[in-house]
């Protein structure tokens, strides 16, 4: 592909994604047709109630869960239309950070990171050197030897981190990454995004913390019961208000979760 038709390649592209499961009280499916584009180069917040969908739609996105409808593409590659070659040539393109992730956890931090870097196909030498790296920038270096069971839950978000890092991806994909992680490790993580952003990368994340989106990406995407709300720039979404406004005037149109009066709240909690 010409390089320059390449750049126009969008790294990530969801068109109809529909995923069932038992679907919803309303009888829609969980993931309701979600359409999304994200631009080479950018950093966009997925951003929703809980139960939105979008864990969902990231498994989807990232070869982990078989859609039930739609298509996503990776940098141009169909991850779903054929089994065999169609993950494969995403995969390589692809850091995934999922939700709920096992871990060969009787590995070191360091044999994890190290593991990973081999079964991507890294020589030796440069997996051992990239496994360094990234554990002396995300704060790990001390604990490189420890078993990965023994790690805290920030410290495993990090290690498991390092290892959708490892091979140079193009496109990072990370399920509520900054979840769990101290002041210092975000900064670190930060960084590091903001350093992969640079050289061409692009990332896709979700998260709760509005302030921290508004901050870290350029795009962003709301969605409620498995469908897109809005999406695009930031600015464009905000309208001028903060994104913690706009997400409640988006999301909250159902009212407060689960049934309590807005406002009210639940009278038997109050001592006096
Ligand atoms: N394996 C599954 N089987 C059945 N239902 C599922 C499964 N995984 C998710 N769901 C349902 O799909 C809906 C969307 O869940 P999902 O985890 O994608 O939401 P989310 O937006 O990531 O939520 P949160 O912010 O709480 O992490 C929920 O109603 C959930 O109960």
């Amino acid at each position: 592909m010409p390089g320059e038709e390449q750049d126009r390649v969008p790294a990530l592209e969801l068109v109809g994604l529909v995923k069932r499961f038992g679907g919803r009280p309303d009888g829609r499916p969980v993931v309701d047709g979600v359409d999304l584009v994200v631009p080479a180069g950018a950093v966009l917040g997925l951003v929703g109630p809980n139960g939105a969908g979008k864990t969902t739609t990231l498994s989807m996105a990232t070869g982990l869960l078989r859609p039930d409808g739609g298509t996503v593409r990776v940098l141009g590659h169909d991850v779903w239309a054929d089994p065999r070659r169609g993950p494969v040539a995403a995969k390589r393109l692809l850091g995934v950070l999922p939700d709920g992730l096992r871990l060969f956890d009787r590995l070191s931090g360091r044999e994890l990171v190290r593991t990973t870097a081999l079964l991507h196909g890294l020589p030796r030498a440069t997996a051992e050197e990239r496994t360094q790296q990234l554990l002396d920038a995300l704060g790990l270096a001390d604990a490189a030897e420890g078993v990965v069971v023994d790690y805290s839950a920030g410290m495993t978000k990090k290690v498991a981190l390092a290892c959708a890092l490892v091979h140079a991806p193009r496109l990072l994909v990370l399920d509520e990454p900054f979840e769990a992680v101290d002041p210092l490790s975000a900064r670190a993580i930060r960084e590091l995004l903001d350093g992969f952003v640079a050289g061409g990368g692009t990332v896709v994340l979700s998260s709760h913390v509005m302030e921290l989106v508004e901050r870290l990406c350029d795009r962003v995407a709301v969605v409620a019961d498995g469908r897109v709300l809005a999406a695009g720039a930031l600015d464009d979404v905000r309208r001028g208000r903060t994104l913690e406004e706009r997400f409640v005037e988006l999301a909250g149109a159902g009212g407060a979760p689960g049934g309590a009066a807005p406002g009210g709240g639940l009278p038997w909690l109050r001592s006096s």
